[in-house]
């Protein structure tokens, strides 16, 4: 996603939001055909802050249009914007779009705030950063994050960290067989093959504290003390520590931190949503019976999806590692 082909992805983003059917649009059309592209990447008290085009170098900040309502504008948003968008000092835009989302990472509702939100729009991917030890690596975490990658529509990439101080082999071994994209990492080396997977991206971080995301997110984006400066400008000088935010990768592409995540909303995601990430069993489990859990037995003994290890076109260790997945949507949060 390098300026000028940020928005490539999906054409269909140019569209004024659908699902608004009622409403006349001739009125409002006219009106924001000058509006500008700008993707947010900074969300604080009532003011985004929007690159231009998706350059980190033109940003700008905005109000939300009051015609949008409490339409939520989160980062990782393609919004379109109008007003004053020189990106002066004291200027302000105002953000009158907000295009069709291609993903979707929600957190949970918690005491604070009864509703799941979605807290980074866009993101191809999601790179669940877990230590190999000190904090230990806990499955049941990597479990529900990849639950809401998969549900969300973003690409899942394992980023082990600390690999000083224990081998990898075993985490590995425990996710072999979902196919998924794995890096190993380690302090006292540049993390290359991460940056290599994040060029031209918009990729969502996510672990635990003391995991050496802050460690990883230094290396990769040398000036992230500068960037997150100046998003914290923005909204009257708050701390942005636990702020989500989009840094800029020297090369292209987006690293959005999200220190605010505690947990995920996985409430409404059925198995379907999960199982259709999986192409070699998506087309099978449509033949399931309705209402199918894809447990297999004795819940659901009618599970088509044993039926592709009969032939031999899934893995037993596959499909198990799917059904272990299936279920941790279901348990209770393990993310403090
Ligand atoms: N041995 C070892 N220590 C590391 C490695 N990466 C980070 N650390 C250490 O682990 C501690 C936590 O690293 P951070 O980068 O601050 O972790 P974080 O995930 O950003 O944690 P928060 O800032 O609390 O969110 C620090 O003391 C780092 O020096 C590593 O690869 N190996
Ligand atoms: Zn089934």
């Amino acid at each position: 996603m390098t300026r000028g082909d940020w928005r490539r992805l999906d054409e269909s983003d140019v569209r004024v939001r659908p699902g608004k059917g009622t409403r006349p649009r001739s009125k409002r059309r006219p009106e924001h055909a000058d509006a500008v592209p700008a993707m947010v990447v900074g969300v604080d008290r009532g003011r985004w802050t929007c690159a231009m085009d998706g350059d980190p170098n033109r940003l700008v900040i905005a109000m939300r249009a009051r015609e949008l309502g409490r339409t939520p504008v989160v980062v990782g948003d393609n919004v379109g914007l109008v007003g004053d968008t020189s990106g002066q000092p004291d200027t302000l835009a105002r953000i009158v779009r907000v295009d069709e989302r291609r993903s979707v990472l929600r957190r949970t509702a918690d005491d604070n705030d009864p509703f799941e939100r979605v807290v980074v729009a866009n993101a191809g991917q999601l790179v669940i950063v877990s230590a190999l030890a000190d904090p230990q690596p806990r499955r049941g975490f990597i479990d529900r994050c990849l639950v809401a990658a998969y549900a969300g529509g973003l690409e899942p990439l394992l980023c082990l960290t600390k690999s000083d101080l224990a081998p990898p082999d075993e985490l590995l071994a425990a996710y072999a067989e979902l196919s998924l994209p794995v890096v190993v990492t380690r302090s006292d080396e540049y993390p290359e093959e991460l940056r290599a997977r994040l060029v031209n991206r918009l990729s969502a971080l996510i672990g635990h504290s003391g995991v050496g995301k802050s460690t990883l997110v230094n290396k990769l984006v040398p000036d992230a003390h500068r960037a997150v400066g100046v998003v914290s400008g923005v909204g009257k000088g708050r701390h942005t520590s636990t702020q989500t935010v989009a840094l800029p990768l020297p090369e292209g592409g987006w690293a959005v931190d999200t220190p605010g995540i505690r947990s995920f909303g996985l409430a409404h995601i059925t198995p379907d949503d999960i199982v259709g990430s999986f192409p070699d069993m998506k087309a099978m489990a449509e033949e399931c019976p309705p209402g199918c859990n894809h447990q297999g037995p004795p819940d659901d003994p009618d599970c088509m999806l044993d039926e592709l290890v009969r032939t031999g076109e899934a893995s037993p260790g596959r499909l198990e590692s799917l059904r272990r997945l299936l279920e941790s949507r279901s348990k209770l949060e393990e993310y403090d």
